[in-house]
């Protein structure tokens, strides 16, 4: 399976922000987007969520020759900043979402399992969501995809939240979630990407591009992104 993004154009009043953006995502690996602050990167994934619309162009789901868009229900999108339902406990939030999508959980792992998997203590899963801290937070917002696993999975920022232990977690179970999902991740952290990613992407100038796979674990790897995302044209934003 294949997400196909098809020159996508994002425009806010008159500056495009994605300009053409097209790229093609294969199942089964990890994708990196790099960018510099207000390169793009969430405005591409609030695009292909489906929480903001194309100015043009589209993203498809490509599977043995045929071709159908991307629906809002073939993307999980993992928030930097988590929106979770604070009144709940982790435990009764999980229930009620397991409730909500039990037609499509036939047979799965319980809600303690599904804890397990995430590594959330006991303790943990019956506090309310607002003791939470962000990293946490995320987990949770992590889990959902693991329930209903979209093919599209989408995270922003993630694991900069985590703490050590907690991102060595989260790559772990990322690189087990991989086979079924094609999973795109932004971030910053150029020693993160090049760590868990089997494929880099750079989002610059509105377009996205693909960083060669040799380059990733070389020794020019970190001066080669700063080569390609340094530009003239780049005016940050914040
Ligand atoms: N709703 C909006 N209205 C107007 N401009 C917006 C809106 N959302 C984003 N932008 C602008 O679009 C550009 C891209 O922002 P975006 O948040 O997508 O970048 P980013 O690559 O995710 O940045 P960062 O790495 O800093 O999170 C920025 O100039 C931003 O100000």
């Amino acid at each position: 399976m294949q997400l196909v993004i098809d020159q996508i154009v994002k425009k806010f009043d008159d500056k495009k922000v994605l300009d053409g953006a097209a790229f093609s995502f294969d199942k089964g690996n990890i994708y990196g987007l790099l960018g510099r602050n207000g390169a793009g990167k969430t405005t591409l994934f609030n695009c292909l969520s489906g929480e903001m619309k194309m100015d043009g162009g589209g993203a498809f789901l490509e599977e043995n020759g045929t071709r159908r868009s991307l629906g809002e229900n073939d993307v999980g999108y993992v928030h930097s900043l988590p929106i979770l339902p604070e009144f709940l406990t982790g435990y009764e939030f999980i229930r009620f979402f397991m409730d909500i999508n039990r037609n499509k959980l036939a047979g799965g792992p319980s809600i303690d399992e599904y804890f397990d998997l995430m590594r959330m203590t006991k303790d943990d899963r019956h506090r309310l969501i607002k003791s939470y801290s962000h990293g946490m937070k995320n987990k949770v917002q992590m889990l959902l995809f693991f329930i209903t696993k979209p093919p599209v999975i989408l995270l922003d920022e993630p694991l900069t939240s985590f703490d050590v232990i907690v991102a060595l977690e989260m790559k772990q179970l990322l690189r087990e979630m991989k086979q079924d999902h094609i999973l795109i991740f932004s971030t910053h952290i150029l020693q993160l990407a090049s760590d868990l990613c089997d494929r880099l992407v750079v989002l610059n100038n509105g377009q996205l591009s693909d960083v060669p796979a040799e380059l990733l674990g070389s020794p020019a790897f970190e001066q080669s992104i700063v080569e390609l995302l340094k530009d003239d044209d780049h005016v940050p934003n914040h």
